[in-house]
């Protein structure tokens, strides 16, 4: 029986995939794998059991993945399996920037019980006009699979769309208007866009990247948008800049103390992924990806250990998490020849300073032979 945490509330489309042979709620000890969305696990204590996480979305930065690497435990997300659901809210977010429609609705809401509103409204709403989106330049920041929906969507609104991303994947590039423009570098999207969007991670990189020096590059009037993470975005730099009406808004799905409640700053509570289409394919392919590793060993979409995923042809699969260094697999190979355990099929594939290796035999084996192995980090004999 394997047992699976929630550290959050999962979609039940995804969770009646486990089957019987799993235990799965919020109060489970010693548990084989973990899912999550966005609850933080950096103060969380693993137990030694513990195999897999699996990230119920895209960011992975509420999970110590340095951590887990070292401790052999795998880390998945799934990819692109929300990005629908971010792309229309940020479609949302570009009209909210653009045309006052918070201040109207909240004003609107003063004339209650008034016998003549209708004819106030006319008068009154000249306040709120604001710019179409047609015609308007959008930079975006992280083209993957949320930057690519949102660039598309913006070309088919009439927008002109640049995009910057150094790290750019094959499929994303195939995925993308062909009327997108390649932005060299982050400066071109600061000083020629009325809007910017950000779709990186939050990473060492990334971390402030909209701060008083780049809002200085920006057109007067400039719209930001911040559905990517709090802290790609240096608050106190944005405030200031709303302030001085260099940035007209700043609509963001992340909420801090400074920024509630502040004039032409929307915040919205985190709400790009929840939608119930993209809670239910984040939690299937979640729980898929977990349920892969714990039975055979396979592993797709990790974000800290390699691809693989073959299919099996044996008894017993020896699935070896260990250090990517020299002389590993001849160890392997040697511990087995002197047991005269033969090896069917042996894949090895590394990741940084990590690598993954699953020998498939129909030879009985003992799995401490390989625990007692120096550099290597988490050993299981899958049956
Ligand atoms: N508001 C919400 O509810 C949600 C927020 N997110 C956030 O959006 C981010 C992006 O999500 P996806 O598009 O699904 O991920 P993704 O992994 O498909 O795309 C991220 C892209 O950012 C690019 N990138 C990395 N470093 C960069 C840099 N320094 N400059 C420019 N581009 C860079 C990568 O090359 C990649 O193409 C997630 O990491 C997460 O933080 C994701 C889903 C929901
Ligand atoms: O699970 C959620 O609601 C948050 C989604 C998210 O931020 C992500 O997928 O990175």
């Amino acid at each position: 029986m394997n047992k699976i945490k929630l550290m959050n509330k999962i979609s039940p489309v995804g969770l009646d995939l486990f089957g019987e042979q799993y235990q799965v709620g919020e109060d489970i000890d010693d548990e084989d794998g973990i899912l999550v969305r966005s609850a933080s696990l950096h103060d969380y204590t693993f137990n030694k059991n513990l195999k897999a996480i699996a990230r119920a979305g895209a960011g992975v930065n509420n999970i110590p993945i340095d951590q887990c690497s070292n401790e052999g435990i795998v880390v998945f997300n799934t990819p692109g399996a929300n990005a629908n659901a971010v792309k229309e809210l940020v479609l949302c977010g570009l009209l909210l920037s653009s045309r006052k429609i918070v201040e109207g609705i909240d004003w609107v809401k003063t004339l209650e019980g008034k016998d003549d509103a209708s004819k106030l409204v006319e008068k009154g709403k000249s306040q709120f006009v604001g710019p179409e989106l047609e015609g308007k330049k959008l930079g975006i920041i992280g083209l993957g699979a949320i930057g690519v929906h949102v660039a598309n969507a913006a070309i088919k609104l009439g927008m002109e769309v640049y995009g910057f991303d150094p790290y750019i994947s094959v499929n994303a590039a195939w995925g993308m208007s062909k009327w997108v423009k390649n932005a060299q570098n982050m400066e071109t999207i600061f000083s020629e866009c009325d809007y910017i969007t950000l779709h990186a991670p939050s990473t060492k990189e990334t971390k402030g990247l909209i701060n008083k020096e780049s809002i200085d590059m920006m057109k007067d009037g400039v719209r930001i948008l911040n559905f990517a993470r709090g802290d790609l975005v240096n608050s106190t730099d944005v405030l200031a800049a709303v302030k001085e009406g260099k940035i007209a808004k700043y609509v963001t799905d992340f909420a801090s103390p400074d920024i509630i409640n502040q004039e032409n700053v929307i915040v919205m509570p985190h709400l790009g992924a929840s939608t119930p289409e993209s809670e239910d394919n984040c939690a299937r392919m979640a729980v898929k990806e977990i349920k892969d590793y714990l039975e055979s060993g396979n592993i797709v979409n990790s974000v800290n250990f390699p691809y693989i995923n073959e299919p099996r042809t044996t008894k017993y699969r020896i699935c070896l998490i260990h250090k990517n260094i020299p002389n590993m697999l001849a160890q392997f190979a040697t511990l087995l020849a002197n047991r005269e355990i033969n090896i069917e099929n042996m894949v090895n594939k590394a990741k940084g300073e990590y690598a993954y290796t699953i020998i498939e035999t129909n030879d009985v084996v003992d799995m401490n032979d390989f625990e007692a192995l120096e550099n290597v980090i988490k050993v299981r004999v899958i049956e």
